[in-house]
């Protein structure tokens, strides 16, 4: 179940301070930032994300989906973005990332994200945010299921499976029910397992996940005090492009 989180501070924050205003003058020029409705709203009524955002290069179906342009149509901002998460990636990681998504997320004070795990299909390993504006503060816990949403359920061996359940039952001081040996479906519990720490994040940090932290952790952005964006660069891989490719 190792995950790897890397928070990373820049030495000066200048261009930060750039990013954030070019990331205003680019939202004022066309309207980049909207606010999604919510995928899972009950019939009839209309919910909608507890932020703005805007999406470039590989769609991406979070909890809403959010308007999307190709990577060469990225307004400067998200260009600049992606090649600073990029570079700092390869500092950090010594392994360069072809990204092909960049999601910014704006966030009015009061706003957040709920728990979630980033799990679309074809995620790659390494999921990096450049954090700018006001300071945030982002809460892991371990997911209330291995492997639930958009992944494979077969993608979570029995034995991560196991190692899962021993840990969220300890962190939620339940006694472990007997599991079925022979069932060979066992993602059944769902434990909802409390906060396991914090990272408070500053304008011009870079943020980084990689390993089995979307797999078996999830993360939150709490209620923001100000005006906050982030820009996050994933990889996703045409995974539909490469099942016809390795069937062929
Ligand atoms: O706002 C952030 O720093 C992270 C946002 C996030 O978790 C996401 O876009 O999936
Ligand atoms: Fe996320």
């Amino acid at each position: 179940m190792k995950c790897k989180l890397y928070h990373l501070h820049p030495e000066k924050r200048a261009f930060a301070d750039d990013l954030f205003h070019q990331y205003q003058t680019d939202a004022q020029v066309s309207e980049l930032f909207v606010r999604c409705r919510l995928q899972s709203s009950p019939h009839g009524h209309a919910q909608v994300n507890r932020h703005f955002a805007f999406n470039v290069g590989e769609t991406y179906n979070y909890s809403s989906i959010p308007t999307t342009v190709p990577l060469e149509d990225s307004p400067p901002c998200v260009s600049v973005a992606k090649n600073e998460i990029s570079n700092v990636v390869l500092r950090t990681l010594r392994c360069s990332v072809e990204f092909n998504q960049v999601l910014s997320v704006a966030y009015m004070e009061g706003m957040g994200m709920k728990f979630h795990s980033d799990g679309e299909v074809g995620l790659g390993d390494v999921v990096a945010s450049l954090s700018l504006g006001s300071p945030a503060r982002m809460s892991f816990r371990l997911r209330n299921k291995p492997g639930k949403g958009t992944f494979d359920h077969s993608a979570v061996t029995r034995e991560e499976y196991e190692h899962w359940f021993d840990h969220a039952c300890r962190l939620c001081r339940k006694s472990k029910p007997r599991v079925d040996e022979e069932s060979s479906t066992p993602l059944q519990t769902e434990l909802v397992c409390p906060t396991l720490f914090t990272v408070d994040i500053q304008h011009g940090d870079v943020f980084i996940m990689i390993g089995n932290t979307q797999r078996f952790y999830e993360h939150e952005i709490e209620r923001v005090p100000g005006f906050r964006i982030a820009a996050t660069c994933r990889r996703i891989e045409d995974v539909h492009a490469h099942a016809n490719r390795t069937q062929s």
